[in-house]
């Protein structure tokens, strides 16, 4: 159970502590900040307020272990990240109890969280140990008007303190995918996890506490972010900054130093789907793709744009689908569950309306109950209603019918995001210039977006992001280059060779 067993010791009363310096600590401020569980809409965990003082002397303790870790040898940090990755794994079930009443994270997919976050930072230490092991060697000569005297030798080294921002949705998974990367390349870390998440989070932490980490090299500072956020991403001691979250990203890139930054944003995923499409593969899809995780997932198809010879078929085929949705808790691991907060699902609400007043067709009826919205398609959806445009984050789909495929691209690269995008047709010499049309970071061709496996890479154009995740570009992101030149008093090849050495 959560907050029990090796767990216990994370736990003060009610209040999860904070954890820097390789202690668990509780806050001065006396201060604790409520998550609440988003089918009951109770108080489910407390977490600690951390002062600013206290995420200072986060940042002096991951600054001072950085130092010693980056000597640390490569293989001795691998090994201690696969350990990490083993206590995650066996602990999956009291993380993923957190996952299901901080967020309602379906039971089952709350373990695949966890599991798939364990696997991850595995992967990350295998792909570190090859990435970081190996430089370049260059020789001045190849550039005209030079001779080959100098050998430049490159390596990859640590930026130093890596500040990491998880989103709700994926508190543990999108937690280690910034961790594990950044602690293979020789940096430390100062987590702050999303408010609702933050114990899924803390339990995550104990298990790299368990590993045996260094002190200091790993802190994990709790409390809303938009108490302590510009606080964190405008410290001074942060030399690199990985988000992953929503608009905020866009504020914290407009105020960050200058300093590398990773952002993955919003997405509003469009899913195309052509006249000779098998449109019982693209309804499947749009199931998993619409309303897994009740449509929280930046990957989430946001919008279909079907030919309009087809769509009535399409739309048949997926309302048969989410009638055999199930609808409720997590516990109870149903397909839909509640949207994250009650905000969150006054938003969705405000986007239905919306659509209504302006004549979208209802494939179902509304329905809500606090914060579990049923899952809804909504046909004939046209440009001048927000849906068409803004990401619910949640169960609602709608589908814009098309004329053309450049009608198709045309309303997809109108988004201001540019995350992923999937085309559905048999026809692969037309997906692939459809692909190379859509302005995404990627495009899925057959399947629905999806950022996984983790270790492909995974990027947003516009406002979906800055850079480029999965685990070999977080390994890159988060080094710099550093050369070694040796310079030679005359050009090589030239000893023993005719006699033109000046030795
Ligand atoms: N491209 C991608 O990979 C993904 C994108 N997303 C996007 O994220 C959004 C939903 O996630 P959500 O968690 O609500 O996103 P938010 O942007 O609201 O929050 C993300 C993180 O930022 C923190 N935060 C809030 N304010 C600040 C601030 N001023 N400075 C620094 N950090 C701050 C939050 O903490 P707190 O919780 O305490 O407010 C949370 O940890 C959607 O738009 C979705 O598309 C989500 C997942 C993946
Ligand atoms: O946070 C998200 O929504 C993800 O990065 C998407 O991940 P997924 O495609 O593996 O669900």
């Amino acid at each position: 159970m959560a907050g029990t067993g090796v767990f216990a010791e994370i736990l003060d009363g009610d209040v999860y502590m904070y954890y820097a310096d390789g202690e668990w600590k509780k806050s001065s401020s006396g201060k604790t900040v409520a998550i609440i569980n988003p089918t009951t809409r109770k108080t489910q965990y407390k977490v600690q307020a951390c002062t600013q003082e206290e995420v200072n002397k986060a940042m002096e303790s991951a600054k001072a272990a950085q130092k010693s870790w980056a000597k640390t040898p490569l293989w001795k940090r691998a090994e201690l990240l696969h350990k990490a990755a083993a206590i995650l794994k066996e602990h999956k079930a009291p993380i993923a109890e957190c996952l299901v009443k901080e967020i309602a994270k379906p039971a089952k997919d709350a373990v695949t969280e966890v599991v798939r976050s364990g696997d991850l930072v595995s992967y990350t230490a295998e792909e570190g140990v090859r990435i970081l092991g190996e430089g370049k060697f260059l020789v001045s000569d190849s550039f005209p008007g030079n001779e080959r005297t100098k050998y430049c030798l490159t390596s990859k080294i640590p930026l130093g303190v890596i500040l990491a921002i998880p989103p709700f949705n994926y508190p543990v998974n999108l937690a280690v995918s910034k961790i594990a990367p950044a602690l293979i390349a020789g940096n430390s870390l100062v987590l702050k996890p999303p408010t609702q998440g933050a114990v899924s989070a803390l339990h995550m932490v104990h298990c790299f506490h368990l590993a045996g980490f260094p002190k200091g090299l790993i802190s994990c500072v709790t409390g809303k972010g938009s108490e302590i956020g510009d606080f964190l991403t405008m410290h001074p001691g942060v030399n690199c900054i990985s988000f992953t979250g929503g608009d905020t990203g866009i504020a914290i890139s407009k105020k960050a130093g200058m300093i590398p930054l990773q952002m993955e944003l919003g997405g509003k995923d469009a899913c195309i789907v052509l006249e000779d499409a098998d449109l019982d593969l693209v309804a499947s899809n749009i199931i998993k793709g619409g309303f897994s995780y009740s449509g929280q997932r930046c990957t989430a198809v946001k919008v279909v744009l079907v030919m309009e010879s087809v769509a009535d078929a399409l739309v048949e085929k997926v309302k048969a689908k989410i009638a055999k949705l199930t609808v409720g808790p997590p516990e109870d691991d149903c397909d839909i569950t509640p949207v994250v907060s009650e905000s969150s699902a006054n938003f969705i609400e405000g986007l239905v309306k919306d659509a209504k007043e302006k004549g979208a067709t209802f494939c179902q009826d509304y329905k809500r109950d606090g914060n579990l919205i049923w899952p809804l398609l909504l046909d004939n959806v046209r440009p001048d209603m927000r849906i068409a445009w803004e990401e619910p984050f949640g169960p609602v789909l709608p589908i814009i019918r098309i004329n053309s495929i450049e009608e198709g691209i045309h309303h997809c690269n109108a988004s201001n995001f540019g995350l992923q995008g999937s085309v559905f047709t048999k026809d692969v010499n037309k997906a692939i210039l459809i692909s190379d049309a859509m302005e995404t970071g990627t495009v899925q061709i057959n399947s629905a977006p999806a950022r996984g496996p983790d270790h492909f890479p995974f990027q947003g154009l516009k406002d979906s992001g800055i850079g480029s995740q999965g685990v070999a570009n977080s390994i890159n992101m988060m080094t710099k280059i550093k050369s070694t030149v040796i310079n030679l008093p005359t050009p090589s090849y030239t000893i023993g060779n005719g006699g033109h050495s000046k030795l």
